[in-house]
């Protein structure tokens, strides 16, 4: 009895302490700075009973914003966090002022765990600007935006077509194969080369990436309260999550070692013997950020960024083809005659199939996978709207707050592909529309992103039906609502029925 008694003693004695610090700290806050309004916030675990009082979270911060304005302090945990909404408050503050919030905060677990901060998505300052001209360069020569990537994306599009070709009709799950392939896409650029579907290798990293994108999610504990690492044991999977690390981490470090051996600065194929051939040239700079730590930690972003938002993207279109056949049956007819059915869609069709498009973007709109976008960070401290901001804070902007306002889309809660064609027939491109957020820490992949969601998905239309497993049905409300680093759909089956074999019935 004594020795636990005594344990407690200690435990609640620091406990209290660590308390009576962050009571300390909250009120220097509030007397030093002058933060925008926002609920109550419990030491520690701060607003999560706000955030999880909906299994939707959209519903919450709709609330939040409602009774607090378009800026406000939550508490992430015991983060206090700068929430920015509405398109009139994001325009200011990240196109306007885009220069003064272009850092990240401190890191949290989940960075800690991932790359220790030398990634391009963590990363700030003169570094985060390095590397980001550095990578756009490189992805840019080597095809980005133009055709020679486009022949690389549409041999992953015909393997994806003869994977689910290969089901002969049977239900299935859209997230798998199109995680392959989408991260086939990356490789392509990366490494310079892709990998089999079912390639061990390559598929045990999947499957650890996305592992970690679960432990990441915003919803997960430690994510909120990043203290909990310290509990004796694994109860919060984090040396699980750790080791899964590990394994993608061996992946890239063989890669580049792979690399290094046949590196000849006559021929370089690939992003990783652009970055050794800097690397070469830098060797003697001091604090250079090419190093091997830099590029492992920058090929694991760009697997990490553009695997999972895109395949998240086409699972949510395959849900609204599946459950909208009038939709389906529309992009079927455009490709139809725009581009036949013997060859797949290329990206000089993309002109005229303006409702496909029209879908995609409806896609992105509604299914908004990056809710709070990414953190962002003031350099300095800043006045915002009468506010006053110090430097490094988080700020998050709600994106679901500008994709979702009816005084934008009069009907947002509809599905409605034709909001974004004009009355001649043309694409409507509105400044509101943000998927990919805006200013000058924008999505690094919207352009690959968006090329791949035009291959992929014209091209599904233009071979298969997709439609509910037989005798059931499939709403939104079977399927909406898993909120992780993306917000995406919960699991669900869809048939794809070849409308080559259809039609020879
Ligand atoms: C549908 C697909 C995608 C969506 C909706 C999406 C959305 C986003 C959003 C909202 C951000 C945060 C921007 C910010 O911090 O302000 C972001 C950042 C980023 N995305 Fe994407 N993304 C997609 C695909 C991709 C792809 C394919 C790549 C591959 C290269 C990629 C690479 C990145 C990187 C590297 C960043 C961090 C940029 C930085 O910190 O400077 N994304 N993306």
């Amino acid at each position: 009895m004594y020795p636990v008694h005594f344990g407690l003693d200690i435990l609640s004695t620091s406990l209290g302490l660590f308390l009576i610090c962050l009571a300390i700290l909250f009120f220097r806050h509030r007397n030093q700075w002058k933060l925008p309004p926002g609920p109550a916030w419990i030491p520690l675990v701060g607003n999560i009973r706000e955030l999880t009082s909906d299994p939707d979270l959209r519903i919450p911060l709709k609330r939040l914003q409602k009774k607090y304005g378009d800026i406000y302090t939550l508490y992430i945990g015991p983060v206090p966090t700068i929430v920015v909404c509405g398109y009139d408050a994001i325009r200011e503050i990240f196109i306007k002022r885009g220069i003064e919030f272009s850092d990240r905060p401190a890191l949290g677990l989940p960075g800690i765990i991932l790359n220790g901060g030398k990634g391009i998505t963590t990363v700030s300052g003169d570094i985060w600007k390095k590397q980001r001209k550095f990578i756009i360069a490189t992805l840019r020569h080597f095809g980005l935006g133009r055709s020679k990537l486009e022949d690389k994306i549409q041999t992953e599009v015909k393997l994806f077509l003869s994977e689910i070709e290969n089901l002969n009709q049977e239900p299935f799950k859209m997230m798998k194969p199109i995680q392959t392939s989408v991260g086939n896409v990356i490789s392509h650029l990366v490494f310079g080369g892709h990998f089999r579907h079912n390639d061990p290798r390559f598929k045990l990293m999947m499957d650890s990436l996305e592992s970690f994108l679960q432990f990441a999610s915003t919803r997960s504990l430690v994510s909120f309260i990043p203290i909990l690492r310290f509990v004796p044991g694994d109860f919060f999977g984090i040396k699980n999550i750790a080791k899964q690390m590990q394994v993608i981490k061996d992946f890239m470090n063989e890669l580049i070692e792979e690399h290094e051996k046949k590196f000849h600065e006559g021929n370089i194929a690939d992003f990783i013997d652009a970055f050794i051939s800097e690397m070469k040239k830098q060797s003697n700079g001091e604090n250079t950020m090419f190093t091997k730590e830099y590029l492992a930690a920058i090929i694991m972003d760009l697997f990490l960024a553009g695997t999972e938002t895109t395949s998240t993207t086409i699972t949510w279109a395959s849900f609204y083809l599946a459950t909208r056949p009038d939709i389906q049956s529309r992009i079927f007819a455009e490709i139809k005659a725009n581009v036949g059915t013997e060859q797949l869609p290329s990206m000089q069709d993309k002109q005229s199939l303006v409702y496909t498009e029209a879908f995609i973007m409806e896609v992105l709109r509604m299914s908004n996978i990056a809710i709070f976008s990414s953190p962002h960070a003031p350099e300095a401290d800043v006045w915002i709207r009468g506010f006053h901001i110090p430097k490094g804070m988080q700020i998050m902007p709600d994106i679901n707050s500008v994709l979702s306002d009816p005084s934008i889309w009069g009907d947002p809660e509809n599905f409605r592909p034709e909001r974004f064609v004009s009355e001649e027939g043309t694409l409507l491109k509105p400044e509101e529309f943000i998927p990919f957020f805006t200013g000058r820490r924008n999505c690094l992949g919207e352009s690959l992103a968006r090329m791949e969601l035009f291959l992929f998905i014209s091209a599904l239309v233009q071979r298969f039906e997709l439609m509910p497993p037989e005798g059931e049905t499939l709403e939104i409300k079977d399927v909406d609502g898993i909120f992780g680093v993306t917000h995406a759909p919960k699991p669900f089956f869809i048939r794809a029925i070849s409308r080559h074999a259809k039609e020879m019935n």
